[in-house]
């Protein structure tokens, strides 16, 4: 743990500070990084909650900049000695094309590497996913496996077809010599179903079960557990890790780390009830109530529908072709690499991490009465 009197001297960049994840990066830097002199948030949309951050000890510079934009990221890179890179596409629901999406995470990653080359940033930790290793096309269960277990990594889908080539481009940038003749460390942290305050599809849930009479149907059976991770432990790995890369190059350049803490393992319509449950949504059945096929027909339908309506409005389900294989695969997570690598402990319990979210659920509920 870093030392509360430490000076003041370091600068920071968090490229997609205003998203989900990205807003528990930066206030978990300015609880957590007693160094931060200077704490850049670069995004395309601005929150105006940055404003309330402005009065701490720490300089807090909101950048609205896009990260396909070379020189925009060159120019918030400048004079930033670590680069936390979040900035994504998150879209698995058809929303963007596959040509925005690949725009924003692949040649976005490529210009926040080049402008650390060019402008001598050596730092750069990237929020990569685990959809870089599974679920697979063939629909392989990846049960409770770690960095280093076997797994045919196929991908079609635009959104894990992109983080994979990210990825990849950072872990291979890991030693280039950046502008003054230093080595750039990289590495890349992959979490699984990220869930917490701000968590977008948990609301698109909790707002179907309200439309629906506060039940919510299974698709899912049980039994495919679905690995997630608290967005506050997610966010505290990314402090941790860009602390410890300064100090361990040697070690983590260049490596990946599953996103991990102590969330059990469901399926995802049962862990989502964690939350849900406790704010008056029931899941109805303990089984599927209609069969997998049944359930493919309608996802097809779905993204028929999407097509179809393309011209006139944007149809976008939860339930498609993608998301049905991807949630009816199971996908979970046990590895102790990060904390191996570099002392990571979750910060949150479950038991903090589920009260944290259903109180959050909560409020949002008071907002939708
Ligand atoms: N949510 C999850 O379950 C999850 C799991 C694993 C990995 N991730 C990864 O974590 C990162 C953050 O995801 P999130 O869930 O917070 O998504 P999000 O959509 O809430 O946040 C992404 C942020 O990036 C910004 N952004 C998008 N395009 C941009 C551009 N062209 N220029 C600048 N900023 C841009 C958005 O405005 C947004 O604030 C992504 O890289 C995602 O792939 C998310
Ligand atoms: C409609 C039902 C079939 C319902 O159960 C669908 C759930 C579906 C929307 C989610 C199931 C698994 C989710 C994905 C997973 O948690 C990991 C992800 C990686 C991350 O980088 C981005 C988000 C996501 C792709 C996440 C998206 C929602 C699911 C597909």
């Amino acid at each position: 743990m870093a030392d509360s009197t430490e000076v003041r001297e370091l600068v920071y960049l968090v490229t997609g500070g205003c998203g989900f994840l990205g807003e528990h990066v930066v206030r978990m830097l300015l609880q957590r990084e007693p160094r931060l002199l200077e704490l850049r948030v670069f995004d395309l949309h601005l929150g105006a909650w940055l404003e309330e951050l402005k009065t701490g000890p720490v300089q807090v510079t909101a950048i609205q900049g896009d990260v396909t934009q070379a020189h925009e990221v060159a120019a918030a890179v400048a004079g930033a000695h670590v680069v936390i890179h979040t900035a994504g596409l998150v879209d698995v629901f058809g929303r963007a094309s596959p040509e925005t999406i690949y725009e924003v995470n692949v040649q976005g990653t490529k210009n926040v590497i080049e402008a650390c080359v060019q402008t001598g940033t050596r730092f750069l930790v990237y929020t990569s996913s685990m959809e870089v290793v599974g679920p697979n096309i063939k629909g392989h269960h990846f049960y409770r496996g770690n960095e280093d277990t076997p797994y045919e990594a196929v991908h079609r889908h635009p959104y894990p077809c992109s983080k994979a080539q990210a990825e990849r481009l950072v872990l291979e940038a890991n030693g280039r010599k950046v502008h003054g003749g230093l080595p750039l460390v990289t590495c890349a942290l992959r979490p699984t179903g990220i869930y917490g305050e701000g968590h977008q599809i948990m609301r698109d849930f909790y707002h179907q079960g309200l439309r629906l009479g506060g039940r919510l149907f299974r698709t899912i059976p049980a039994s495919v557990e679905h690995g997630r991770v608290y967005v506050g432990n997610v966010a505290w790995m990314h402090v941790l890790v860009a602390r410890e890369l300064q100090q361990r190059a040697a070690l983590m350049g260049g490596q990946v780390y599953f996103c991990y803490d102590q969330s059990p393992y469901k399926s995802y319509e049962d862990f989502n009830m964690e939350f849900l449950g406790p704010c008056g949504l029931r899941l109805v059945e303990t089984r599927p109530l209609v069969p997998y096929w049944l359930l493919m027909l309608l996802a097809a339908l779905n993204a028929l529908l999407q097509w179809l309506l393309r011209p006139l409005l944007l149809y976008a389900p939860l339930l498609n072709p993608y998301t049905l294989a991807v949630a009816n695969t199971a996908f979970t997570v046990n590895t102790d690499k990060a904390r191996r690598h570099f002392g990571y402990e979750p910060l949150f319990s479950w038991e903090d991490s589920r009260t944290r979210t259903i109180r959050w659920v909560q409020a949002m509920e008071g907002s939708a009465r």
